[in-house]
């Protein structure tokens, strides 16, 4: 079953085009992370989900509910959590007056836990919270009726590294129970690591939706490399090697051998290559052949090597960084070959 379907999703505020054309669906039980930079429409596109908003134009359902009928997304929601981007709470009262009146409207069945694990000030007035204590109410609010599918705007923002971290690993027991998610989100890393999917969307228009192991593999290696002999960044723009930087001095043509023997470090990519001895250490991201690149480097004198998968930041930065905002979406979704 789909979690949710949006078909054609496009919203206006006034002669602004908040979001075009937007089509994707999320599968029960996936976590689903989308992606955009500041303005690019993702709390748009989760306002209108949840109904608080009426799309210009196309549709969407959530959890088989049309999200332009009130009476449907009222019924929805009794499946459905929520965190918002801004969390408009009554600030005067209680974390505890507030959770009991939630309760009230849609049901408690784990308050408890969720309390224990995310630990908000529940006797201390709201208005007295920090950022990071709400968005700890807010969890727990957003999950205290066990929904089966979980919209989230930007979750852990404010939420302190250690705090994050619990909430990842949250996630990830839910989603062993069977919860859906879809989230916004900016923060390439966390969705690196608890997302099965994502879409991209930049400038109201989705601009890429696949998996994320797919998505990595498209990103290649970062491959760092320190050379005994000095090198120009032209000497790797062998084809497939992009944004390839070099550092070093550049003069020196001899490795710094204790023992006179040039086999001064050994290639097990634990050492800082980047300065503080003789050579050149050039890094950049490979998306070609291996041997190719084997091959290439056979001509050096390597002292030392590291090759690790590129962070999805670059991968990103890659593929989106110089895409022209004007482009059409879906020209862009078949030049990266989705
Ligand atoms: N209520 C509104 N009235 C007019 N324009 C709006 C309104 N809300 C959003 N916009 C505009 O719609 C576009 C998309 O905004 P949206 O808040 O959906 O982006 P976002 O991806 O959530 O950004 P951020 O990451 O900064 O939260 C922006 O150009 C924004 O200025």
């Amino acid at each position: 079953m789909v979690a949710i379907e949006v078909n054609g999703l496009t919203k206006d505020y006034g002669n602004v085009r908040a979001i075009e054309s937007l089509s994707f669906a999320v599968e029960d039980g996936e976590v689903f992370g989308f992606l955009g930079p500041n303005g690019a429409g993702k709390s748009t596109t989760i306002r209108t989900l949840m109904g608080f908003q009426l799309p210009t134009d196309g549709g969407a359902t959530v959890l088989g509910h049309d999200i332009t009928d009130r009476s449907a997304m009222i019924e929805a929601k009794r499946q459905v959590g929520y965190i918002p981007a801004e969390m408009g709470f009554d600030e005067g009262v209680t974390g505890e007056r507030f959770l009991r009146y939630q309760a009230s409207l849609k049901g408690d069945t784990r308050s408890e836990e969720l309390l224990e694990l995310f630990d908000p000030p529940m006797d201390r007035e709201i208005g007295e919270y920090s950022t990071g204590n709400k968005r700890k109410l807010a969890v727990v609010l957003a999950f205290m009726h066990d929904p089966d599918l979980v919209i989230m705007d930007e979750p852990t923002s404010g939420l302190d590294p250690l705090m994050q971290e619990r909430f990842y690993e949250f996630i990830r027991d839910e989603q062993a129970k069977g919860t859906t998610f879809f989230f916004s989100s900016h923060i390439l890393s966390e969705v690196q690591k608890i997302c099965d999917r994502v879409g991209v969307i930049r400038n109201g228009h989705l601009v890429d939706l696949e998996d994320v192991e797919t998505l990595l593999e498209r990103g290649g290696k970062r491959v760092s490399v320190h050379v005994a002999e000095p090198a120009e960044p032209s000497a790797f723009a062998i084809e497939g090697a992009h944004d390839v930087s070099v550092t070093g001095d550049e003069q020196s043509a001899q490795p710094t051998a204790a023992d006179g023997s040039g086999n001064t470090q050994s290639a097990d990519g634990g050492e800082d290559t980047s300065s503080g001895r003789d050579g050149t250490s050039v890094s950049f991201t490979y998306t070609g052949d291996y041997n190719a690149l084997l091959e290439h480097l056979i001509g050096y004198d390597v002292l030392d090597l590291d090759i690790e998968d590129a962070p999805l930041e670059d991968v990103f930065m890659r593929f989106y960084g110089e895409v022209d905002p004007d482009r059409e979406p879906s020209t862009v979704g078949r030049q990266a070959d989705v």
